[in-house]
């Protein structure tokens, strides 16, 4: 089964609207790979100006609430970013998980309403340094799983990202064979949870991704796209990206 590619973009608390003319090159390179989907998550702040400098573009949010209104002070809503024109949202990346506290139940709430409200969820799941020197990585990315991914997801509205946290910002990624054993188990573990439509949920790695090393990770088996930080905030960096997923498309 052929699954369409995705490369998401996480500027995370990065940007202005003075950088905003990095999306210019970005678009270029996007819009010559039709076979592939490509969406850049910049704060809540640069979504509006972001849509508004490239419309023909796909973008989303680092985080949602898992009330649809109320009294959240500094929370942002999913009816919120559907009105202001994101198409996806991040919930649970590990940042959020250790900086927030957030539990998989919270995530998987989060995940629910995002759903409901028309929003792509990427779900952030992935492993402590220590948990993969224990060798652990395995039953905690199970947990997390079970934990976050509501029963009635599908693989139109939901995307996993595996990102081992020791991997994130650091330069250092998995070897191949690692990946590949992390994300057959994770697609074992969709299909028991959601049945058929596991096959399909992208599943994409995210941790140091960069031009040189992104063709390679994205060829190994049931790595369906990448989620990238540092290397989505300039079009030199993030387009070599996209080039790679429109090479293995
Ligand atoms: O959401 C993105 C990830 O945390 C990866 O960040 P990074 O590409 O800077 O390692």
């Amino acid at each position: 089964m052929t699954i369409r590619k995705l490369i998401a973009g996480n500027w995370k608390m990065n940007g202005s609207l003075g950088m905003l003319h990095e999306l210019d090159g970005i678009a270029k390179a996007t819009f010559n790979h039709p076979e592939l989907d490509v969406v850049i998550c910049p704060s809540f702040t640069l979504i509006a100006p972001a849509i508004v400098r490239q419309p023909d573009m796909t973008f989303g949010a680092q985080d949602c609430h898992y009330d649809e209104s109320g009294s959240h002070t500094g929370c942002v809503s999913a009816p919120m970013l559907r009105e202001v024109g994101a198409s996806y949202v991040i919930v649970g990346h590990s940042e959020r998980r250790i900086e927030q506290n957030e539990t998989n139940e919270e995530i998987r709430a989060k995940t629910t309403t995002a759903i409901a409200n028309g929003l792509v969820t990427i779900v952030c799941i992935g492993e402590s340094r220590a948990a993969h020197a224990s060798g652990q990585a395995l039953p905690i990315i199970g947990a997390q799983l079970d934990g976050c991914i509501p029963p009635d997801a599908t693989s139109d509205n939901l995307v996993v990202a595996y990102e081992p946290i020791w991997a994130i910002g650091t330069g250092n990624t998995p070897p191949p064979e690692s990946i590949a054993e992390m994300h057959a188990s994770i697609r074992d573990r969709l299909c028991l949870l959601l049945g058929s439509e596991g096959k399909k949920v992208r599943i994409l790695y995210g941790g140091s991704v960069t031009g040189k090393n992104a063709e390679e990770l994205m060829a190994i088996p049931d790595v369906n796209g990448t989620l990238v930080g540092g290397a989505s905030l300039t079009a030199e960096q993030f387009v070599p990206i996209i080039e790679a997923g429109g090479r293995l498309a």
